[in-house]
């Protein structure tokens, strides 16, 4: 049997995914002690994991040091990486969506956007025929309308409560995101075999509602 490794976002997408795992029938420790280690190899079903940032879960896969690796589509869209999207896992569901304050139009000349994702804000806006400014941040997102930084924000919605707690009201919807299982396709190739079956494994977990 191949060894396989797996690049697992840490943050919010981890616990769902790992419980994910563990209904598929992996053989895996019922609690991972959350340590600073960043590499868990588990000798008994020749699976290793890697921890990274959400955001570089795709790094690791398109140059192949992760076979495969579960990553928000909102990443995927971001960055647009080699690799292949296997399935949709429904977990860690949430939207992008431009906000901004109550009761107000975008600057005429150049609106400034602010967000994490520039791509997908830049795509956005250039499909709806609105030439803006992309300001990036990394985070505190809904900061930038409140002090005059942006117009307008685009960025993840779960819950709405970020939005609701600074006083910004949802624009537009632009993406559905959810985490997807992604893979390198030379490793798709070489352990297709593998890779075939904890897709299939999977599949029989995802919550179909
Ligand atoms: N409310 C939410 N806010 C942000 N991301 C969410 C939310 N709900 C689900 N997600 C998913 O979780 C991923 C982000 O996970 P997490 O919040 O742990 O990382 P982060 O805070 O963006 O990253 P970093 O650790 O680099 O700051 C996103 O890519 C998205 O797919
Ligand atoms: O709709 P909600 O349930 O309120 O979730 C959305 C918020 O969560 C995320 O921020 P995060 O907690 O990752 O913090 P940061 O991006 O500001 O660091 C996202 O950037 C929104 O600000």
């Amino acid at each position: 049997m191949n060894e396989l490794t797996i690049a697992m976002p840490k943050g919010r997408i981890f616990e769902e995914a790992y419980q994910m795992l563990l209904e598929a029938g992996f053989n895996l420790p019922e609690e991972v002690e959350m340590s600073r280690k960043l590499m868990i190899e588990i000798p008994e079903e020749k699976i290793r994991f890697i921890l990274s940032k959400p955001m570089d879960v795709p790094v690791y896969v398109e140059h192949g040091v992760a076979d495969i690796g579960i990553a928000g589509k909102d990443v995927l869209l971001e960055q647009q990486r080699e690799v292949h999207e296997l399935l949709d896992l429904k977990i860690s569901n949430c939207y992008i969506a431009s906000a901004g304050l109550p009761h107000t139009e975008m600057n005429e000349i150049a609106p400034r956007i602010a967000t994490k994702y520039p791509n997908i804000a830049m795509k956005y806006y250039k499909g709806i025929g609105e030439q803006v400014e992309i300001i990036e941040l990394n985070g505190s997102i809904e900061l930038a309308p409140m002090i005059g930084l942006a117009d307008r924000i685009v960025d993840i919605v779960s819950t709405g409560r970020t939005l609701k707690e600074n006083g910004l009201v949802e624009y537009e919807l632009i993406s559905a995101v959810s985490s997807r299982l992604i893979a390198n396709p030379v490793s798709y190739r070489m352990k297709g075999e593998r890779i075939i079956d904890l897709v299939r494994r999977l599949k029989k977990c995802v919550n179909e509602q």
